[in-house]
């Protein structure tokens, strides 16, 4: 059997049984099985594109098996799913897609389950991609979408409401959600400009961050600056967050008391703490979970920040803060391009608990800042919920003042209408963060 379908099956099964990720349980098992070169390109592909593509592989092995999924044993619609990717979406030939499939169920399951294999795949084959499309798709246009790009439909819906007037993009973001995205450095302010970054990493300096360099492939970890704790893998669209928040204007001078109340991994308390040295500024960075925290401290050693393992809704940190950064935990439907397994795991249910703790962590950072100091709210999820409804409410409470967050994201465009700001993937290139900066009277 050849190692990179043993390897895809490997991971959806941990996926699908023990609730792993797929961008995490991958490279792990790669390297212990000593895979690399074309085999572990092509156990990638196969690997996070059926993740990916869940929904709509699902729907064609209903179709061709007669009955739904649910019905179907979970390690063999595994080995389904694999083998109707690979004759939808991949250049795999069918014989070649059909017969390590038939190989797979047989080795594990004996003949009568393989001969099930080989009867739902022929039958998949008989069409191409676009003629199960067509025959399968719901006929309302969000629904058609959402399925043709495989995303679960209250996914492509919550997209669509999020781009109100433009919501003709959706087809356009929806495609730009599959692509894997580039990877985006981050030079660290004071250390390493984004050129001197872009020159020694033969990469190239970014469009909307002064600090960001996109790379064109290869493992970001290896790299020197990296490796020195003078650059960081970064989304250029986090990036944009923190420095949000250090340049929203403050009524009255900059104390330099900055907080970033979820902080974990701390990628933006890290730039952050960078920006903060250059004035002699101090940040102190809020995360509950220890595992979370110890990345803080990690990505920040040797700047001006003071890792707290708290819970940020009653952290007992002293009031006074001239910006706080709430980087809200969220759906993170923002960043499906990221986890391949996220939009199939992620359920509507997830949302109104997500609400409740960004509510509670906004009112915790109001209560901490100064009189004339600026909150900046962010999620990496455009879910109306989640982001312009959490501030409407929070401004209805509060009186707080929403500042026109798009003035300080200069020179990127179609932020939206505003006051908040959202970037999106197919737009920006960036993951699709939400940003509203708020000022205390
Ligand atoms: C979206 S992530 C933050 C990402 C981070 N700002 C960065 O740039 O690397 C949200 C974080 O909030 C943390 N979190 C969850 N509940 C929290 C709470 N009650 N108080 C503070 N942080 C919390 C999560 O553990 C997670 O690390």
């Amino acid at each position: 059997m050849d190692p990179a379908r043993e390897v895809a099956l490997d991971v959806l099964r941990a996926v699908r049984e023990r609730d792993a990720y797929a961008n995490l349980a991958l490279p792990k098992l790669l390297r212990e099985r000593k895979i690399s070169g074309r085999d572990a390109a092509y156990a990638t592909e196969l690997t996070y594109g059926t993740s990916r593509s869940q929904g709509q592989l699902d729907a064609v092995i209903a179709a061709c098996a007669g009955r739904p999924v649910e019905e179907i044993d979970g390690p063999i619609l595994d080995i389904l799913r694999l083998g109707v990717y690979q004759l939808l979406r991949t250049r795999t030939s069918a014989h070649a897609a059909v017969d390590t499939s038939v190989d797979l169920a047989s080795a594990e399951f004996g003949q009568g389950r393989a001969g099930f294999v080989n009867a739902v795949l022929r039958r998949a084959g008989e069409k191409t991609a676009e003629q199960w499309i067509t025959e399968l798709a719901p006929a309302d246009p969000v629904g058609k979408l959402a399925f043709e790009h495989a995303h679960p439909k209250w996914i492509a819906q919550s997209f669509a409401d999020a781009l109100g007037a433009e919501a003709g993009e959706l087809g356009e973001l929806l495609a730009a959600d599959d692509e894997r995205p580039v990877v985006h450095l981050v030079a660290r302010p004071g250390d390493i400009t984004a050129e001197e970054l872009a020159l020694v990493t033969g990469g190239e300096e970014g469009r909307w961050s002064p600090y960001a360099v996109y790379l064109d492939g290869g493992d970001p970890g290896l790299l020197e600056p990296v490796r020195d704790g003078i650059a960081g893998v970064q989304d250029e669209g986090s990036q944009l967050v923190a420095l949000a928040l250090t340049r929203a204007p403050l009524d009255g001078p900059d104390q330099g008391r900055w907080l970033d109340l979820c902080a974990g991994p701390g990628g933006k308390a890290a730039l952050l703490g960078a920006l903060a040295a250059i004035d002699l500024f101090t940040v102190d960075a809020v995360e509950p979970a220890e595992h979370r925290a110890e990345l803080v401290r990690k990505s920040t050693r040797g700047l001006p920040v003071t890792v707290h393992v708290t819970d940020g809704r009653d952290s007992g940190l002293t009031p006074g803060y001239d910006r706080i950064l709430v980087d809200a935990p969220c759906t993170g439907l923002g960043a499906l391009r990221r986890r391949p397994e996220a939009r199939w795991r992620r359920t509507p249910a997830d949302v109104p608990e997500l609400v409740t703790l960004q509510r509670e962590l906004l009112t915790a950072a109001w209560d901490l800042l100064r009189p004339g100091g600026v909150v900046v709210y962010s999620t990496c999820s455009p879910h109306l919920s989640e982001t312009v409804s959490v501030v409407a409410d929070f401004v209805r409470r509060t009186g707080a003042e929403q500042l026109d967050t798009r003035d300080y994201l200069p020179g990127v465009t179609g932020l939206g209408e505003g006051p908040s700001a959202q970037l999106w993937p197919h737009r920006h290139g960036t993951d699709a963060m939400f940003v509203a900066a708020l000022r205390k009277q």
